[in-house]
């Protein structure tokens, strides 16, 4: 669907962006991860022409953009910018209506449309006659999402979409933004530095370092096959956090105890090893149940679930 092919930008003498290639399948969601001043941005602004490449080729559905009006090829893509960027004179239903306005729809399909999306979003409809400066960073961040989403384009470029909030308000946010269904069919390109950030919401991982790509893969693949010494310390410091949200039980499922009969309420298999330890921290260390596809169950405790993960930890380090 996206395609990169040797992409090369420099300003003066800095080269921000240095032969970057990647693809991003139809309905993925790509995250372009990396220390500030990596070439993030760059990246991202050339794919809607915001910025021009010195080199390389950038094409959407096998067309090359640089063959395209830019107007016309932004109309199909969604652009969450980083800051935010909504316009501080022009109420929140007046933001949200730019590129409806743009694209002459009537006024009565965009109020529905508007009304509909701002609920998804959880956000009270009085908020649409209020100013920017009225709401609070995290409605702020959502308005920002229903302006990109509003006209429904395939292509959804964002740039530290969930910067600006605290951790609490970010994580619920992150949250609302997986399960919201007009994203998942949406072939998504986001930019982010936050390591934990990029593993909830990616399904594979662009890894720059000095504009330069380093690896790419899904989370699980940067965490258990890092390429290199770049790669393995940019993760380091989360390392286990991240090892127990991109394992789930299905992974670890060989060296769980054996099955049982068992025909009351399980957990999916599908759970990761983080929330299957909140499940269990909320049982007060009891035993969870697990089941798999063939709906096979098990029953596990704090002890065999550590002990599980451990040996799927180093069958993968010795792979
Ligand atoms: N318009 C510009 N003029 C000059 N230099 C620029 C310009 N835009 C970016 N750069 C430089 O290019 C490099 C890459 O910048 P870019 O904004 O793409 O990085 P980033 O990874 O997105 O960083 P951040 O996370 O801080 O936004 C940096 O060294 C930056 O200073």
């Amino acid at each position: 669907m996206i395609e990169l092919k040797e992409i090369s930008k420099k300003f003066g003498n800095t080269q921000a962006v240095k032969q970057v290639s990647f693809n991003v399948a139809s309905g993925e969601t790509l995250v372009l991860l990396g220390t500030s001043g990596c070439g993030k941005t760059t990246t991202l602004k050339m794919i809607n022409r915001l910025i021009e490449p010195d080199a390389g080729q950038i094409l959407i559905n096998g067309k090359n953009v640089t063959d395209q009006d830019p107007d016309v090829l932004r109309k199909g893509i969604g652009y969450v910018m980083q800051n935010i960027g909504l316009f501080p004179h022009y109420t929140i239903a007046e933001n949200i209506a730019l590129i409806p306005d743009m694209l002459k729809w009537d006024k009565a399909k965009t109020k529905s449309h508007t009304k509909a999306l701002i609920e998804k979003l959880h956000l009270p409809e009085s908020t649409l006659a209020m100013y920017p400066h009225e709401l609070s960073g995290g409605q702020q961040q959502r308005v920002g999402l229903a302006r990109a989403l509003i006209a429904d384009p395939p292509v959804l470029l964002m740039d530290e979409p969930f910067g600006a909030l605290d951790n609490l308000t970010r994580t619920s946010i992150q949250k609302e933004f997986k399960a919201l269904e007009e994203l998942r069919r949406k072939t998504i390109v986001m930019v982010t530095h936050d390591v934990l950030e990029a593993f909830e919401l990616a399904d594979r991982i662009c890894l720059l370092d000095k504009g330069e790509v380093v690896q790419i893969g899904t989370p699980k693949e940067l965490l258990f096959q890092p390429i290199n010494d770049i790669a393995k310390n940019f993760l380091a410091g989360q390392r286990l956090v991240l090892e127990f949200k991109v394992v789930n039980i299905q992974d670890i499922w060989c060296y769980l105890p054996e099955e049982i009969n068992y025909e009351g309420k399980s957990e999916t298999a599908g759970l990761s090893i983080w929330e299957a330890m909140e499940s269990l921290r909320k049982k007060d260390g009891d035993e969870l149940f697990v089941s798999d596809a063939s709906n096979t169950v098990k029953s596990v405790n704090f002890g065999q679930l550590t002990t599980a993960f451990n040996q799927y930890r180093n069958a993968q380090q010795h792979e």
